[in-house]
């Protein structure tokens, strides 16, 4: 039907935008972890269960997810990029606009999803979620973006080596400047021979991949080889005799045994950090121990199963009362005697000297654990380091008080910042004559690269594991 001369043109019928379940719900992640300080690891499934419901095949959840992970992990490198692209300052883009930016930047630059397609999705989620006007914008940007790949994109933001070394490992690698400095500054201490431009980038590089997903079989509950037998492709760890490396795929979760809690997934710097403090020398009595910080209960869970091999009871203590439940959780069906209690680490339930072990995992700026936070290093702030520092000081100094003389304290941190670590067990130590430094390295017996000692720190790029740092520390009267 044509339309009669000076009549006027009936709109175009508005074209609904094409459903793509894995963009929306990566887009819809994204927007949860920047609006609600939600982490990844945590609004991720629950939305992926929901589109599964409506419909989600397994191919585009493992898109969601890679979407998810990737651009998290890649955003500082992209918002240079995109600021690049754009006229006025980021901080003038609504965060919607710049999380579809980010995940089509993502797609562009990082995928192997050809031009074409990663810019017609991208422009179609931004009609989804953000209307046309909008998605016209994003379709601009994204063709600036197209019209190079990364290296000349970072080649062309990323200031030279030469004249900031920070800011530009800051960019290449997308870690925020004072993350990059801080790491490098610990390197320094602990890897003095090896701890110039190559290591850090290889550090920060093994921040940037997706961690192997690790299992713990606890002793006592399962063999690892029991375990390796649920799990075709798997793997033995490298340092820990509990650990199994899963194959590509599957879902620890869905497993009989860890369902039944004889195994879990655990890293294996956090496995290491328990065989270390159940390994260390103590004389006379050993049966009491105690873990001051043990929500949510990976390493108490480990270390009530060793416990229980050697007649020894675990007190699993947690502050905030629903990680306290997921203690409970975590050590339920445990062989031995335990008790999970809610309370504050420095202010203790227990007598002084009651103990012959005991872990105080901190709390801490999470530094250690990038791999698998790809969004920690964004929400974290250095001032986050020095407000942990008292906390760290008053729990050591707690849990050196709760074990009796001759007993032994791991104090552990999933940082390697050193205001997190060294620096905390270095002012508490300044302040009573009563405690000993414990070799922690023959406690780690194969585990390469350890340093001078006494304390240890691991790390992803030399250890493949999160970056955690332990000292052992004896009292001594
Ligand atoms: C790094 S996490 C411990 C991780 C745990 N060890 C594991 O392997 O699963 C630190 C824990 O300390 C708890 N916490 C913070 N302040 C505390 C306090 N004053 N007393 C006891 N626990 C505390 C936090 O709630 C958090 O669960």
């Amino acid at each position: 039907m044509s339309t009669a001369p000076g009549a006027k043109r009936p709109p175009r019928p508005h074209r609904r935008p094409k459903k793509d379940p894995a963009r929306i719900t990566a887009f819809r992640a994204l927007r949860a972890v920047d609006e609600r300080d939600a982490y990844a690891n945590l609004v991720l499934p629950p939305l992926l269960r929901e589109a599964e419901k409506q419909g989600m095949d397994r191919r585009d959840a493992a898109l969601a997810t890679e979407l998810v992970y990737g651009t998290l992990r890649g955003q500082g490198s992209y918002d240079a990029i995109i600021a690049a692209c754009v006229d006025r300052p980021l901080r003038e883009v609504d965060p919607p606009v710049l999380d579809v930016l980010a995940l089509g930047a993502h797609q562009l630059l990082a995928t192997r999803i050809p031009t074409h397609a990663a810019v017609s999705a991208t422009v179609e989620l931004a009609r989804a979620v953000l209307g046309d006007g909008r998605a016209k914008f994003v379709n601009a940007v994204l063709r600036k973006i197209s019209s190079q790949d990364l290296e000349s994109w970072i080649g062309q933001v990323a200031p030279p080596y030469e004249d900031d070394a920070e800011d530009h490992l800051a960019v290449v690698h997308s870690h925020p400047r004072w993350v990059v400095a801080a790491l490098w500054d610990a390197l320094g201490r602990w890897q003095p021979g090896s701890a110039g431009r190559a290591a850090i980038e290889e550090l920060l590089r093994a921040d940037n991949e997706r961690p192997e997903v690790t299992l713990v079989a606890r002793p006592g509950r399962i063999a690892v080889e029991e375990l390796a037998e649920e799990l075709t492709g798997s793997t033995e760890g490298r340092w820990s005799p509990y650990a199994l490396r899963l194959a590509e795929g599957g879902d620890p979760a869905e497993l009989t045994a860890v369902q039944q809690n004889r195994a879990g997934v655990q890293d294996e710097g956090s496995q290491l950090v328990a065989l270390a403090l159940a390994a260390a020398p103590v004389e006379g009595r050993d049966t009491r121990w105690l873990d001051a910080c043990a929500g949510p209960g990976g390493k108490a869970a480990l270390l009530a199963a060793l416990a229980a091999g050697r007649g020894a009871a675990l007190v699993a203590s947690e502050r905030q009362p629903h990680r306290a439940r997921l203690v409970a959780r975590a050590l339920a069906g445990n062989p031995g005697p335990y008790a999970v209690i809610t309370a504050d680490g420095t202010r203790p339930a227990w007598e002084p000297g009651s103990f012959d072990r005991a872990l105080v995992d901190v709390p801490c700026s999470g530094l250690g654990a990038l791999r698998r936070r790809p969004e920690a290093r964004w929400r974290r702030r250095p001032e986050d380091v020095a407000g942990f520092g008292p906390l760290q000081r008053a729990l050591l100094r707690s849990a050196l008080d709760a074990v009796r003389v001759g007993g032994v304290v791991g104090y552990a941190t999933c940082s390697p910042h050193l205001a997190e670590t060294r620096a905390v067990v270095d002012d508490v130590l300044r302040g009573r004559a009563d405690v000993e430094f414990v070799d922690a390295r023959p406690l780690l017996p194969g585990v390469p690269s350890l340093g001078d000692g006494p304390d240890v720190q691991l790390w992803p790029h030399l250890h493949g594991t999160d970056a955690m740092y332990l000292a052992l520390l004896r009292r001594t009267a």
